[in-house]
């Protein structure tokens, strides 16, 4: 349980990719209201939908990947582009917070890491004060992967009504929707019913390095009248009913890198005389988890928290079926039927995904190479009660001691790149019913509350240093492909999305408690 704090413009040249020929030709949006409290403003929403596209087209045009380190550049400019928005739009006290070289694994030990920007949009001690983070970051993305157009060029699909680009749900959407919500309210010639601090941070895909440290410096200069923290970044379960997410997993990503010869070798002249690498890996990554999704490490099942009579009742009522995830995944090859098992292993259990090895052979074609180093990349999705040390101890040493079983001359070394906590709140408080209340204006049914398989490391950082409470207030649904090929958001749920988050500032402005 946390503790409740007490107190109380747009470049006009188009850079869209379009489906259909007429861009201003996109139907208006069906959610609505018939508060006359929200007409207005949602009208102005609506209006204003071509230039929000268009500042969504110009942000994702940069290729902000943090994890490629050739691309940090791209990640700056996209903060400084996002200083450039604020600006325009009046917000005051920009500050972009440097965070300092990035630690190891690195391969350059001089890499800085991203600026975290932050900014206030209004001082009124008699309003409260809402922090909406996002990250401005985005996964890797190029068109080899499977895309169906360019992953950094917004395309407009008037037809399925949706826009396609990297990060449009994840999370460039959703953060620019912050942006967008001040614009209609000034628009509209509507005061913002609070205080509004911004903390964009361009790292959160690879581990929100450097973050942690710097809430805890600003918990009491910047943040200091921080009311109650809102976070859109995660999706609806499925894709039709909207959800308030009261829940993270959290992520412990390795390495773990096999050493042999002291170059990349011709197999013919080398193989069956030298070690090979990455047979010993495939071996260590094959001993860690099974095609059930079973995790193979020993002790990690006795860290996990009972399954209680009162969550299993949870699950029943959750909006959410097989079918859904088969449509979502573009296959038919879930592990679980039932809905409460496929929530259960979504939510509540530890998961292990194997992602990729750097250094092998990937492309096209049959090179006959035996790799000299290989670095096997696995991530732990951890749930209470999992501690990260004893994970990360019972993990490097699983590794270590399969691989000693191998017999090999080659060397291992596994690491922890990073880690991220998980983090499950209560939603019964002021924000959440605020947040309940909004949704049921733009969407016209009341939200389902779940709990969300991915991780946002920052989250639990955010409540336990600034002792507010957390809201995750998501825009994009779960069929949208954050992290896949062809990432999208429906037009529906950027429009509602930007609504709900409207509506959550001014139901929980004039919520009586905090
Ligand atoms: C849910 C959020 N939009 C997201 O995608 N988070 C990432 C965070 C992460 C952690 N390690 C690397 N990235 C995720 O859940 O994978
Ligand atoms: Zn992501
Ligand atoms: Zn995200």
């Amino acid at each position: 349980m946390f503790l409740l704090k007490h107190s109380r413009l747009v470049s006009r040249t188009l850079s869209v990719q379009l489906i259909q020929p007429s861009y201003f030709r996109i139907q208006m949006s069906t959610v609505s209201t018939t508060n006359p409290k929200f007409q207005k403003i949602f009208k102005k929403v609506d209006e204003l939908k071509p230039d929000f596209i268009q500042v969504l087209a110009e942000a994702v045009e940069i290729p902000a990947v943090s994890a490629d380190e050739s691309l940090r550049p791209m990640v700056i400019k996209k903060a400084h582009f996002l200083v450039d928005k604020l600006k325009q739009l009046g917000f005051e006290d920009i500050q972009l917070k440097e965070l300092g070289v990035q630690p190891p694994p690195v391969n350059d030990p001089k890499l800085q890491l991203p600026p975290v920007v932050l900014s206030r949009y209004g001082n009124d001690p008699s309003k409260k004060t809402v922090l909406v983070y996002g990250h401005y970051d985005v996964q890797p993305a190029s068109i080899e992967d499977g895309w169906d157009s360019e992953p950094f060029k917004l395309v407009v699909d008037e037809e399925k009504q949706l826009l396609k680009a990297r990060g449009s749900t994840d999370d460039t959407g959703p953060l620019t929707g912050w942006l967008h919500v001040v614009r209609a309210h000034q628009e509209a010639g509507i005061e913002l019913p609070v205080n509004l601090l911004t903390c964009f941070e361009g790292m959160e895909e690879s581990g929100s390095l450097g973050l942690e440290k710097l809430i805890g410096q600003e918990a009491d200069k910047y943040f200091k009248d921080v009311d109650a923290v809102c976070i859109s970044d995660n999706y609806w379960l499925g894709t039709k009913k909207p959800v308030l997410t009261y829940g993270l997993r959290g992520c412990n990503y390795y390495q773990v890198t096999i050493n042999g010869p002291g170059a990349d070798l011709h197999s013919g002249i080398f193989g069956g005389v030298i070690a090979e690498p990455m047979v010993d890996l495939v071996q260590v990554l094959s001993s860690l988890v099974d095609s059930k999704g079973k995790i193979l490490i020993k002790g990690i099942d006795e860290m996990v928290a009972p399954v209680t009579e009162k969550e299993m009742k949870l699950y029943e009522d959750i909006d959410f079926s097989l079918e859904e995830l088969e449509e979502a995944s573009g296959s038919k090859t879930a592990l679980y039927e039932k809905k409460e098992d496929i929530l259960m292993h979504r939510w509540r259990f530890p998961s292990l995904s194997v992602h990729g090895v750097e250094g092998a052979f990937s492309s096209q074609g049959a090179k006959t190479v035996i790799p000299a180093k290989v670095s096997g990349k696995f991530s732990i999705r951890t749930v209470p009660d999992m501690d990260s040390a004893k994970l990360t101890k019972l993990v490097i040493d699983h590794c270590n001691s399969v691989f000693e079983k191998l017999g090999s001359p080659n060397t291992i070394h596994a690491e922890l790149i990073h880690d991220g906590n998980y983090w499950v709140s209560d939603p019964f408080n002021a924000q959440f019913t605020a947040a309940a209340k909004a949704t049921k204006e733009v969407y016209g049914v009341d939200p389902d509350f779940t709990r969300e398989g991915g991780s946002i490391p920052i989250t639990l950082t955010f409540e336990e240093q600034l002792k507010t409470s957390v809201l995750l207030l998501p825009m994009g649904r779960g069929d949208d492909g954050a992290h896949s090929i062809n990432e999208k958001l429906d037009i529906s749920n950027f429009i509602g999305g930007i609504k709900t988050m409207v509506a959550y500032l001014h139901y929980y402005a004039e919520s009586p408690e905090n």
